[in-house]
């Protein structure tokens, strides 16, 4: 098994408990009942690199990376710095995230909100919209690809829009034939953990202009949001490099500024 397939075994797990308290009618009641979602896609397609600010606890590959007492706070920061979309890690056992993580985000900001997590099952999709999310993450490694059609279309059919995240040519393919309309680029391989941004370089050219590019993993600060964005980069999507920040607002605003420069390249659409 590799860190994905065991991070997945866990998720599996977690929901099997989760289902128990609070059958699929019910959670599917919980997220037509929540406020419509926000349009992430107009957000991520406003001029400039938009910065997806991520609430990240620890991680496989490293380990505790910041406390997070108040999620909620930190959004408000990433907010006030300029971020375009706010990214909710709500996987327990390998992340230390929680749907309380949403709740509290989504309470406090009003720009959209990611759920971000191991999605594979609907009842997922169902519970992230249930939580106030308007944005989830869909890996295209962890899932066939009916699987992800169908996720595509549910996450969608409830006015949300798939951030669908790819690591290689042949995964890019698949999320395009999917239908996906945000690609994810992510420069961690998930099966290994090795980070290499070159991975972005080598295949966002081959997406179509149309669709909205996301520079996922590896962002320290405004020199490689400014890589990324020379590579056709839409967005970069930034966990580390935010919560080991000092001053969270302050490091998100120089990667905003970064991404609005004349200077910095953006695709056009
Ligand atoms: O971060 C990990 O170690 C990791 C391991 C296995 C699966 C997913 C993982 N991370 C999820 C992400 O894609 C990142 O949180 C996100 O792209 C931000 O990355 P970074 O800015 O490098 O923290």
């Amino acid at each position: 098994m590799n860190v994905l397939d065991e991070i997945v075994a866990g998720v599996r797990a977690d929901l099997a408990a989760r289902e128990a308290l609070t059958p699929l009618a019910e959670i599917k009641a919980a997220a037509l009942d929540a406020r419509p979602a926000l349009d992430a896609l107009a957000a991520l397609r406003a001029p400039g690199v938009g910065v997806i600010a991520e609430v990240k606890r620890r991680s496989p590959s490293k380990g505790d990376l910041a406390a997070i007492p108040d999620p909620a706070e930190l959004a408000v920061q990433y907010a006030a710095g300029g971020a375009r979309v706010i990214s909710v890690l709500t996987e327990r056992r390998r992340f230390g995230g929680s749907q309380a993580d949403l709740d509290a985000v989504r309470a406090v900001v009003d720009v959209p909100v990611l759920c971000k997590d191991f999605v594979v099952t609907s009842y997922q999709v169902h519970e992230a919209r249930a939580h106030g999310a308007d944005v989830v993450l869909l890996i295209v490694a962890a899932l066939e690809q009916n699987a992800l059609v169908g996720l595509l279309e549910r996450v969608e059919s409830l006015g949300m829009t798939a951030l669908v995240e790819v690591h290689t040519e042949a995964e890019a393919d698949r999320a395009l034939d999917a239908g996906a309309s945000v690609i994810g680029v992510n420069a961690r391989d998930l099966t290994t953990l090795e980070v290499d941004r070159s991975t972005f370089e080598r295949i966002a050219p081959g997406l179509p202009s149309g669709v909205v590019k996301v520079a996922e993993s590896g962002v320290r600060g405004p020199h490689d949001l400014i890589s990324y964005a020379a590579a056709g980069a839409d967005a970069v999507l930034v966990g580390e490099g935010l919560v080991t920040a000092g001053d969270a607002r302050q490091a998100v605003a120089d990667l905003v500024t970064a991404g609005a420069h004349p200077a910095t390249p953006r695709t056009s659409r």
